[in-house]
């Protein structure tokens, strides 16, 4: 038993530690994360607002990466306005019930967001329903659309403006995968948007 634990410990230490290395690697990579930081901090300096939507992992994503925008990151400095659609039980149980699952975003989005904002949508199979119809309704209003997704890209991946694709089909990997670079995005728009003081 003990050692059928350790063995799945190691083996998992290696996949994460692997597809970490490709992250690394990836050059590809670095210049979608200077497109992300580009499009997120155009946005904000002229008005604009960052949504965040998921499912499931996700949704949790979502929420912790919208809370550092508005309260901090590495230190503090002025809130940035970041709003996750995974919250308000009332809006998605509305939603769901009166529309439809599909839409528990989309509608939302049509609701809060306007020309110029940001939609960051995150999905691993990059197929869910609803995460795929808040994108086309970002994109129908002129919202940027940075996607989160594995390797493939699924629907989401022609929909998006900015694509960050985890080397992965593992589930867990690709979410590991995300909240390295939801955390990098999150201090680069901190850092662009309020330089720290030179000690
Ligand atoms: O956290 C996990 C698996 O690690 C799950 O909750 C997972 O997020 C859910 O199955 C989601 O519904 C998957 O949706 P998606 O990433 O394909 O859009
Ligand atoms: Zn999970």
């Amino acid at each position: 038993m003990a050692t059928d634990v350790i063995q799945t410990v190691r083996g998992e230490f290696a996949k994460s530690l692997a597809n970490f290395r490709a992250m690394s690697e990836d050059a590809a990579l670095e210049q979608t994360i200077v497109q992300a930081v580009d499009t997120c901090v155009r946005s904000l300096r002229n008005g604009g607002k960052i949504l965040f939507a998921g499912n499931g992992g996700s949704a949790a994503d979502a929420q912790h990466w919208a809370g550092e925008l508005v309260s901090r990151f590495y230190y503090d400095r002025p809130g940035l306005p970041g709003i996750a659609l995974t919250t308000d039980t009332s809006i998605l149980t509305a939603i769901g019930n009166d529309y439809g699952y599909d839409y528990t975003f989309a509608r939302q989005v049509e609701a809060l967001g306007v020309a110029g904002d940001v939609f960051v949508a995150i999905s691993t199979s990059g197929n869910s329903p609803n995460i795929v119809r808040a994108a086309e309704a970002s994109r129908a209003r002129g919202i940027h659309v940075i996607g989160f997704t594995g390797q493939g890209g699924g629907a989401l991946l022609p929909l998006a403006d900015v694509c960050f694709r985890v080397p992965s089909t593992e589930t867990p990997r690709i979410q590991e995968g995300h909240e390295f670079i939801g955390h990098l995005l999150c201090s680069l728009i901190e850092c662009a948007m309020y330089p720290r003081d030179a000690d």
